[in-house]
């Protein structure tokens, strides 16, 4: 292995923890208001703070073409968006660094997706997108499992004329009841490099601790012959951009089902985190996070910590609308 990155020093201050939540603001929980907004107490060390019980508002993200463009938000729609990453990994089990190896998860990987699913069941999706890897499909299927909508969550198949032909569906009523998943190599965990399979304690232990959470953690050192999160988010961040906002413009419910870090690079671009400040953000598995994308703002609402919390349903009426409806289908 050529371990030719140079040396950096890493802030030993971790501020987001891997809580229930998913991300959790240990050093100034108390005085944080949100995601990507600085903490009082934070400041002048540069810090982000994360909150999951309060919502940020972040700046308009920048839609596809817009304002060169003719695609406009729907003034009314209010969509939303779930983020999650995959639920343990035989991998992550082991810990060893995965990157782009196909591992499936384990059985506390299903357990926490289908956990995942029960704290989603009453938010709209319209469509999904996950990563070419089993471990984000596995994930998205077994959330959307626990749905009270029940609709069947079906792979769009597009990688051959043929395939596509051979999928297709001949019942209007059933393609209601059905939910496209859309698979994209775009979403998949960074490349790892010559980290792939190794021992993460092991490799710590070889090269240093801070050499390898530099590897793990800076936006722009790539691991020996992998990717940084910059190179990373070049791809996620772009098939965000270009395919997932027209959904969320035209009105869709979407939940992303991808890694570690191509939603760290996503979340970074979604709440403007610098590179410094992306250091300190950590994902835990299977953790749902929800944002509201409403007239071109992204509005980051934490985690919806189960069906029965009140208050992930104040925020947003359509979201409450639909709650009330699947009250009223299913009692
Ligand atoms: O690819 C991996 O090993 C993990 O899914 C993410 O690893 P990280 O925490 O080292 O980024």
């Amino acid at each position: 292995m050529a371990a030719s990155t140079s040396l950096h020093a890493l802030s030993s201050i971790k501020l987001w923890s891997t809580g229930s939540f998913g991300l959790e603001k240990r050093t100034c929980h108390v005085n944080c208001v949100s995601v990507g907004r600085r903490c009082t107490n934070a400041r002048n060390l540069g810090l982000v703070c994360a909150s999951n019980s309060q919502s940020s508002v972040v700046e308009p993200v920048q839609l596809p073409g817009s304002p060169k463009s003719s695609t406009t938000p729907k003034k009314s729609s209010e969509s939303a968006l779930i983020l999650i990453r995959h639920g343990e990994s035989l991998w992550n089990e082991k810990n060893l660094f995965t990157g782009c190896v196909d591992v499936p998860l384990t059985p506390k990987g299903v357990e926490e997706a289908i956990e995942a699913g029960k704290r989603i069941c009453n938010i709209p999706v319209d469509v999904i997108y996950t990563s070419s890897l089993i471990r984000a499909q596995m994930t998205a299927m077994l959330a959307m499992m626990q749905h009270r909508r029940k609709k069947v969550p079906i792979i769009v198949h597009n990688e051959s004329e043929r395939a596509h032909k051979w999928s297709q569906i001949y019942s209007e009523e059933t393609k209601k009841q059905s939910i496209p998943v859309i698979t994209a190599w775009q979403l998949n965990e960074r490349m790892y490099g010559e980290l792939q399979g190794l021992n993460k304690q092991e490799t710590a232990d070889r090269f240093g601790k801070e050499q390898v959470h530099e590897w793990r953690r800076s936006y722009d050192i790539p691991p020996p012959d992998g990717e940084s999160l910059e190179m990373c988010a070049e791809r996620a961040v772009a098939y965000f951009k270009d395919h997932i906002i027209p959904q969320l413009v035209a009105g869709k419910h979407v939940m992303i089902a991808a890694h570690g870090n191509s939603l760290r690079s996503i979340i970074m671009h979604l709440d403007k985190l610098t590179s410094q400040e992306v250091i300190s953000l950590e994902l835990s598995t299977g953790i749902p996070m929800l944002y509201i994308f409403k007239e071109g703002k992204f509005i980051r609402r934490g985690s919806p910590a189960g069906p029965s919390e009140a208050g992930v349903y104040a925020y947003t009426k359509n979201l409450a609308q639909y709650r009330q409806k699947l009250d009223g289908m299913i009692q």
